[in-house]
C-alpha cells in the first residue's frame, strides 16, 4: 500500500458519506456514529482546509419517524421520508458541528442544477461563498422534489460533480466498505485494490450492487463511476471506510485511491461530458464521424441522417455513429423539429436562417469511453 500525499495535501476536499454509515434501518439516524465523523471533519477544518460534505442518509432517516418498514419502493413514500429525515439529518449535523464551533449551511441540489448550465454557475457560486465565509455546505439531492427521471438517484455521482463545481482538490468516498476489492467481499474472499490509474485496471473487477435489504442505494459501482468521473475532472479520489476517514484525509495508505486520469478539462467540457443527460440523438454519417472526431469540425446538416428525441434548442444530445458508437456529446442549435427539411443538405442550400452548424465545434465534446459518458 502506498501513501496519499495528494490527500494530504488538499486544501479543499469533498467528503461523501453514505446512508449505510449513518443509519441503520430499522434505527434510523445514528447519532453516534455521525457525531464520530463529525469530529474527524472538525479536525481537518482546524488544520485550516476547507471541506464540503455530501451526506446521504435522508431517506433512511425518515423511516422509522414515519413507521415505514423497510426501504419504500415508490417514490412518493421515499419522497415523504426524505422530507422528514433531511431535516433530523441536519438538525443532527448542526448541533455535532456546533460543538466544534463550526457553522454549517445545507444545499439541497437537484439533477437540474447541475444540468442547466446557468444552474451550475449558480451552485458554484453558492459553494465558494460559504466556504468563504467560513460555513461548512452539507450537500444532499433535493430528494423531497426529484421526480424519477430526474434524480441523481446516487449521491456518488453527485459527489463527483460537486468535486468538480467546487475546484477540490481530493474526493473521499466514505461507506462500509474499505476500499474497492477486486469482487464483492461479501460474497467471498477478494482482493483490496491499492490504487487505480486508468479504467483498465478495473477490467478484472467484479462490482455488486447495494445490499438487497441494506440502506444505501448505488453499492460499489457507483463509487467506481463516480471516483473516474473525478479523476478525469482531474480531482484525485480515495475510497474508504467511514471508520478510516481521518487517515485518509491524512493521506495514509488506505482504502482505493485513483489517480488523476489527465488533466482538469475545461469547465464547459466537463458539464458537457458528465453532467449534462442527453435529451436526444443525431445520427451520423460516415464523412461526419470523421470530421467531428479526426478533424474536431463543427456538425452540419449534411451529414446527419436522422434525429431521435424530441429536443429544444441548446438541449444536450448525442452525436451517435452509423455503428450505434457515440462519438460526442453537444449542444444542438435547432429545435428536434426543425432538423429533419435540413438533414442531408449543404449549408449552401439551406435559408439563411438555418445556416448555423447543427453543433457548434465549442459546444462539443468527444465520447473516448463510452461507459463514462
Ligand atoms: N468490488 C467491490 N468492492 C467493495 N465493495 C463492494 C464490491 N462490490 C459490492 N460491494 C458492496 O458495496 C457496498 C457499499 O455500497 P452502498 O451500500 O451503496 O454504500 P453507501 O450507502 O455507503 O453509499 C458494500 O457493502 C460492499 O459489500
Ligand atoms: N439522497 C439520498 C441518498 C441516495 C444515496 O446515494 O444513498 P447512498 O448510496 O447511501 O449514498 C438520501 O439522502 O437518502
Amino acid at each position: 500500500m502506498t501513501a496519499r500525499p495528494e490527500v494530504a495535501a488538499a486544501g479543499r476536499v469533498v467528503v461523501k458519506v453514505g446512508s449505510s454509515s449513518l443509519t441503520t434501518l430499522p434505527g434510523g439516524l445514528d447519532a453516534a456514529r455521525l457525531s464520530a465523523l463529525v469530529d474527524v471533519l472538525a479536525g481537518v477544518r482546524a488544520q485550516g482546509r476547507e471541506v464540503v460534505l455530501v451526506s446521504s442518509g435522508a431517506i433512511a432517516a425518515g423511516l422509522a419517524p414515519l413507521g415505514v418498514v423497510g426501504r419504500p419502493r415508490d417514490l412518493a413514500t421515499a419522497q415523504a421520508a426524505a422530507s422528514v429525515g433531511q431535516l433530523r439529518l441536519v438538525q443532527t449535523y448542526a448541533d455535532a458541528f456546533d460543538r466544534h464551533g463550526v457553522t454549517i449551511g445545507q444545499v439541497l441540489l437537484t439533477a437540474d442544477d447541475l444540468t442547466r448550465r446557468s444552474h451550475y454557475r449558480n451552485a458554484r457560486q453558492t459553494l465558494e461563498r460559504l466556504l468563504t465565509l467560513g460555513a461548512l455546505p452539507i450537500v444532499n439531492e433535493n430528494d423531497t422534489v426529484a421526480t424519477e427521471e430526474i434524480r441523481f438517484g446516487d449521491n456518488d455521482r453527485l459527489a463527483a460533480l460537486v468535486a468538480h463545481v467546487a475546484r477540490a482538490d481530493a474526493l473521499l468516498l466514505l461507506s462500509d466498505v474499505d476500499g474497492v476489492y477486486d469482487g464483492d467481499p461479501r460474497q467471498g474472499p477478494a482482493r483490496l485494490l491499492d490504487t487505480v490509474r486508468d479504467p483498465a485496471d478495473l477490467g478484472a473487477v467484479t462490482l455488486g450492487t447495494a445490499r438487497r435489504n441494506g440502506v444505501g442505494t448505488g453499492g460499489m459501482a457507483t463509487k467506481v463511476e463516480a471516483a473516474l468521473i473525478a479523476a478525469h475532472a482531474g480531482v484525485p479520489v480515495v475510497v474508504t471506510s467511514t471508520g478510516q476517514a481521518a487517515a485518509a484525509l491524512a493521506g495514509e495508505a488506505v482504502g482505493t485511491r485513483f489517480a488523476v486520469m489527465g488533466p482538469r478539462p475545461r469547465t464547459r467540457q466537463f458539464w458537457l461530458r458528465f453532467a449534462t443527460r442527453p435529451r436526444g440523438r443525431l445520427l451520423l454519417d460516415d464523412g461526419a464521424v470523421r470530421a467531428v472526431r479526426e478533424r474536431g469540425a463543427s456538425l452540419l446538416a449534411a451529414g446527419i441522417t436522422g434525429v431521435a428525441g424530441e429536443f429544444l434548442a441548446d438541449d444536450p444530445v448525442e452525436l451517435v455513429g452509423p455503428d450505434g458508437v457515440v462519438v460526442a456529446r453537444g449542444l444542438v442549435a435547432y429545435d428536434a423539429r426543425e432538423l429533419p427539411p435540413l438533414l442531408g443538405r449543404r449549408t449552401a442550400e439551406l435559408e439563411p436562417e438555418y445556416r448555423r452548424e447543427i453543433v457548434h465545434r465549442d459546444e462539443m465534446v468527444l465520447v473516448r469511453r463510452p461507459s463514462l459518458g
